[in-house]
């Protein structure tokens, strides 16, 4: 079994948990009674290289990270920094997320776009995302097969969210392609081995019609390599570990945008 495919089992058994204490058809009604979401696309299009700034606690591949007594004070110094959408990392048995933590962030940073990122494989998900607060959802190509991928994708903009498309390999993106995605999310590490390869964005996403909103994933450690990403055409770095284990996230945040919005970085040519 990959590290996916187990990380998935687990995911599976807490979503089973949760929908025998709310059913389907109550998520539904909490979610379209929620706050109408934000306008992701507009935010991530733009001036500039965007940041989109992650609560994390743990990985599979690091182990503990981070405390993070309160998510929402780690939000509020993302977004005070310039990040343009703060992500929340909701899956509880590998990175010590939970749906409290989703909750917490959107209260604290209501101006802010929230992605729920989590390892999303069925309708009640995207519901409960909705229902929590989020107006992104991460669907992670690797571990759907395209009819389920395409119903997941419709679901998330019915509901007016948006959806960032993971994928880590070029015939990945053409699944991605396929099934309409508008942001797609090239991710550096390989979530069945867990090995990071800062090159696959730069193999992929030239490949990628320009129309397409573009984020670099994972192994972001600094400026520098937010500049390399840029020069590969990344409309926005998807940032965690560099943050939470740097001594003030709010200035690493900070260093980020202005190093996205500066005059020498490169910028996409839409
Ligand atoms: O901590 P990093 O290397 O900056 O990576 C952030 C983000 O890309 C990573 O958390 C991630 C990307 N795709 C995922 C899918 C599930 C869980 C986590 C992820």
């Amino acid at each position: 079994m990959t590290v996916l495919e187990d990380i998935i089992e687990g995911v599976r058994e807490d979503l089973a948990v949760r929908e025998s204490a709310i059913p389907f058809d109550e998520i539904k009604q909490l979610s379209a009674a929620a706050t109408p979401p934000h306008d992701v696309l507009a935010a991530l299009k733009s001036q500039g290289v965007g940041v989109i700034a992650e609560v994390k606690r743990r990985s599979p591949s690091k182990g503990e990270l981070a405390e993070i007594a309160e998510p929402a004070d780690l939000a509020a110094d993302y977004a005070d920094a310039g990040a343009r959408v703060i992500s929340v990392l909701t899956e509880q048995r590998r990175f010590g997320g939970s749906l409290a933590d989703l909750t917490a962030v959107r209260k604290r940073v209501p101006a802010t776009p929230v992605l729920r990122k989590d390892f999303v494989v069925s309708p009640y998900q995207v519901h409960e995302a909705r229902a929590h607060g989020a107006d992104m959802v991460l669907l992670i190509v690797a571990a759907l097969e395209q009819n389920v991928l395409e119903a997941l994708l419709d679901r998330v903009e019915s509901l007016g969210m948006a959806a960032l498309v993971e994928v880590h390999t070029a015939e990945e993106s053409d699944r991605a392609l396929e099934a309409g995605a508008k942001i797609i999310g090239i991710n550096a590490r390989n979530l069945h081995t867990l090995e990071v390869d800062r090159d696959v964005f730069g193999r992929i996403a030239p490949g990628l019609p320009q129309d397409i909103l573009k984020v670099a994933e994972s192994g972001v450690r600094g400026p520098s390599d937010l500049m390399a990403y840029a020069g590969s055409g990344a409309d926005a770095v998807l940032v965690g570990e560099g943050l939470v284990t740097s001594d003030n996230p709010k200035s690493a945040v900070n260093q980020l945008v202005t190093a996205g919005s500066h005059p020498a970085c490169p910028r996409p040519s839409r």
